[in-house]
């Protein structure tokens, strides 16, 4: 094999092909070839009804796919659970439910630690152990800038830490590659920019894939974007080709979010 040419296919982490869901006969996916850099930060987006969240719900393996492909490191994931894709280092964060409201968000990070090690049933951990953990717990809390909350019950925790803290426990998973879902969804201005900071930290020796629907966020963030409508692939490239691509402005103002385009 000449040199250079192996670079293509390991320069990519994550790929999909003819990526396709059909719900009762409607394609909301409809042949989709997704190639995901490694170390990127690559963006999903689309009008309403687009197919993003069902795209994202294939390539989380939350759903499975009607017809397709999905490689991740070169090998076929298609028909893996979740746990499978997690412990190969692709994990999806920001879901809510993954965070203890009742407990402290140090004891939130450790039990992703223990997850991480597989012990999370062992409640008779030595207390040197244990000791460990929490010193650990404290150092992702610290990079996600969440130490001086650290003993606060992770319900006392404003929205947009709270996202802090589940990208904090995403993070004691150590995933190769992460993949986000709408990370800014319900969140003040201020929120957005600790957050989209954070997304960028974190994104050094990662990949990540987000769908998001701030674009101003996806604009500052992503190094690639792929655009979705009407379960296909429209549009891909940087935020500046993309947003000025005839066919993506079309599409947007066409979804015209009920404003009586259609
Ligand atoms: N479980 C389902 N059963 C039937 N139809 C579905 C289902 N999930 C999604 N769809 C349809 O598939 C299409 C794509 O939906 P999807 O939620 O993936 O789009 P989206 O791009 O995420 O949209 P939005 O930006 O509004 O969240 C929509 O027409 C939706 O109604």
């Amino acid at each position: 094999m000449p040199l250079g040419s192996s670079d293509v296919t390991t320069d990519i982490i994550l790929s999909t092909s003819g990526l396709t869901k059909e719900f009762g006969g409607f394609r909301a996916v409809n042949g989709v070839d997704l190639n995901v850099k490694r170390g990127t930060i690559h963006a999903l987006i689309g009008p309403n009804g687009a197919g993003k969240t069902t795209c994202f719900n294939l390539l989380t393996k939350f759903l499975p796919p009607t017809k397709g492909a999905i490689v991740y490191n070169g090998q076929d994931i298609t028909r893996e659970q979740p746990a499978e894709i997690a412990r190969k280092g692709l994990v999806r964060s920001f879901q809510i439910s993954a965070v203890f409201p009742q407990l402290s968000a140090k004891t939130n990070v450790r039990i992703a630690l223990q997850r991480k090690r597989g012990d999370s049933f062992d409640f008779w951990r030595p207390e040197k152990v244990l000791r460990e953990l929490d010193e650990e717990a404290l150092h992702l809390l610290d990079a996600v800038g969440l130490s001086a909350f650290a003993a606060l019950t992770a319900g006392e925790l404003s929205y947009g830490r709270k996202r802090a803290l589940e990208i904090a426990t995403t993070l004691a998973l150590d995933p190769e590659m992460m993949l986000l879902d709408e990370p800014m969804a319900g969140m003040g201005r201020e929120d957005v920019e600790r957050v989209e900071a954070l997304i960028r930290k974190v994104s050094k020796n990662r990949t990540i894939l987000m769908v998001e629907h701030n674009l101003s966020v996806v604009a500052s963030l992503s190094d690639h974007i792929t655009v979705l409508a009407r379960g296909q692939i429209l549009a891909e490239g940087d935020y500046a080709t993309v947003s000025k691509d005839p066919r993506v402005i079309e599409a947007y103002i066409g979804s015209g979010g009920g404003h009586g385009h259609h």
